[in-house]
């Protein structure tokens, strides 16, 4: 493992991942492979999570194809140089922020969409111009497979290789040094990842998760909720990082918001939802058994059927919920949706409140104002209203948690930031040694009055109090060079007064035998004056 990381350092160390064509080129290669090879692709996603392929195509290729668009759209301009804003000391000089790639980059992905959260995350990594160790979660086998025979076939083998395996293969992996650490997965792997990390000070980006909640406001139109609340949370079989995990909504919704889940339930998968080709399964049995246990004690309102030979666990509804049950202590990951009754809104907002910060929020309501206090009041990963999931399929949002839901975002440019290094450079030339007289030693309290009026002055009218500094400084320049010829004297210097005490060294060695004698620079009050007046 050690030889196969130092390879793809060595390859990212020949440079050869940095040029904008070589990066457009993969990812050109990227979508090929995505054109090419979709019928292999939606198969293993099928069969990791008996998944028909139109889902798979929806859920999973359509946001990469997506991605790949909006990236090969747009790389040209992200990773050109944002010029700086510069002061009155750098005024002559350049400045800019260069984005550069942070070097090796490790990506850990989820099973439950294992092609997007695996391939999602590389595509950003490429376009910032990393090399790539790509760890499928082997939850996902087939996939994971898949995925280490095609992506060689398509990209650049040296600068992006698949490494796959389960925990042991992961812990071994951690102990290398990257550059950058992507992990998708849940947040107790989250605090491993992280601990592994900081003994490299590697930076991490964790995509976790947690409990979601939705609310649901009285002034709402029901059946609308009920349909999007239906379809984001028993997509998967549940197992979304970002569905709503549970409801909580005033008392008197509860019986209504059940029959309209039910109703939309037989609508989307038929009266026999185990035949139903849009249903899927729990991952594995140890998930399933998982699950099964979050039941234990609850009032089911809907579903609770199971079927341990095929993991298949029925769209289910739990009512009259206590916060304090354990169903509402962990992410529940598959088709159960518990109703916590609330008195209203501000109930809700507490409750959230005093819970760790989940990875989505969701509110159904007509009130805009109760929309915007409950997203002002909260705090989440991301936030949909009046719908779930649909932030994630945005790529001009970041997407990410906050809390114990994670932290770092992606998509994107987002993606493109997470993964660059953001270098703020400075280009000054050799000359005008002498405007430097002003940081070097011995210090004056004259000094600090122009370091103030050059790193504190505001210009409020932007361009044309640029000119007419520059104007102000031509002036000055010449005045310097004219006392430049005709030294002055210590009394010459002395009749300003205090405030003119700086004094400029002359920069050439012609000048240089005038060093003795310090310049005078004009009036600082005076020109403080004229500065308040003119910008
Ligand atoms: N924020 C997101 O985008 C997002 C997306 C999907 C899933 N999730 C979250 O992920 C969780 C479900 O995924 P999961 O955790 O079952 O995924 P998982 O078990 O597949 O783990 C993810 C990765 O972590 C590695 N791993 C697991 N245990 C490890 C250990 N002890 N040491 C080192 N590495 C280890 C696995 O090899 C795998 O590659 C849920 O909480 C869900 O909300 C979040
Ligand atoms: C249009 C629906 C796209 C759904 C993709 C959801 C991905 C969620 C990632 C976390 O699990």
């Amino acid at each position: 493992m050690e030889s196969r990381i130092q390879r793809v350092r060595d390859a990212f160390a020949s440079g050869r991942s940095r040029p904008l064509r070589f990066r457009l080129q993969q990812l050109e290669a990227l979508r090929r492979m995505v054109q090419e090879r979709e019928k292999d692709i939606l198969q293993a996603i099928g069969a990791d999570l008996c998944k028909s392929e139109f889902n798979a195509y929806s859920q999973e290729v359509i946001t990469i194809l997506g991605e790949l668009d909006l990236v090969l759209e747009n790389l040209s301009e992200w990773v050109t140089a944002t010029p700086a804003k510069k002061n009155l000391l750098t005024m002559l000089d350049e400045a800019y922020v260069q984005p550069e790639p942070l070097g090796v980059v490790l990506i850990i992905g989820a099973w439950n969409y294992p092609f997007v959260l695996t391939i999602q995350p590389l595509i950003g990594a490429i376009a910032a111009g990393n090399a790539v160790i790509i760890k499928p979660s082997e939850l996902s086998e087939k996939t994971a497979q898949l995925l280490a025979k095609l992506l060689p076939q398509y990209l650049d083998q040296e600068l992006y290789a698949v490494i796959n395996g389960g925990i042991p293969e992961t812990t071994e992996l951690l102990k290398q040094r990257f550059d950058h650490i992507l992990y998708t997965g849940n947040t107790a792997v989250g605090r491993i990842v992280m601990e592994a990390a900081a003994k490299h000070l590697t930076p991490v980006t964790l995509e976790l998760g947690g409990k979601s909640p939705c609310y649901i406001d009285t002034d709402c139109d029901l059946d609308v909720a009920c349909r999007r609340i239906t379809w984001g949370k028993y997509m998967n079989c549940g197992q979304t990082c970002i569905a709503p995990d549970y409801v909580l909504c005033e008392p008197s919704l509860q019986h209504q918001i059940v029959q309209k889940i039910k109703e939309t339930v037989k609508e989307f998968y038929g009266e026999n939802i185990k035949e139903s080709p849009d249903y899927e399964r729990i991952i594995n049995l140890r998930h399933f058994k998982r699950i099964l246990n979050l039941l234990e004690g609850q009032k089911i309102a809907f579903g609770g059927e199971t079927d341990e030979a095929t993991r298949y666990v029925a769209p289910t509804i739990l009512t009259d919920v206590d916060p304090e049950a354990r169903v509402m202590q962990e992410e529940i990951f598959g088709p159960i949706l518990p109703i916590v009754p609330v008195k209203d809104a501000d109930e809700a907002i507490k409750f959230i409140n005093s819970r760790e910060k989940p990875l989505a929020f969701y509110i159904f309501s007509h009130n805009d104002k109760l929309v915007r206090r409950m997203i002002n009041s909260t705090s989440s990963g991301g936030v949909t209203a009046n719908d779930v999931i649909m932030h994630f399929t945005l790529s001009s949002l970041p997407f990410g948690g906050v809390g114990s839901s994670g932290m770092g975002a992606y998509h994107g440019k987002y993606s493109f930031d997470t993964f660059s290094h953001q270098r703020p450079c400075l280009l000054k030339s050799l000359k005008r040694e002498g405007a430097n007289k002003l940081r070097y030693p011995p210090n004056s309290q004259s000094k600090v009055d122009w370091a103030k009026f050059f790193i504190l002055k505001r210009f409020n009218r932007g361009k044309l109090g640029l000119l007419l500094l520059a104007l102000l400084g031509i002036v000055a320049a010449v005045l310097l060079k004219l006392r430049l010829r005709c030294p002055v004297s210590s009394d010459d210097h002395r009749s300003h007064g205090p405030a003119l005490s700086l004094r400029v060294r002359p920069d050439t060695t012609e000048e240089r035998s005038y060093s003795n004698s310090w310049l005078p620079l004009p009036n600082y009050s005076s020109v403080k004056q004229l500065m308040n007046q003119s910008f």
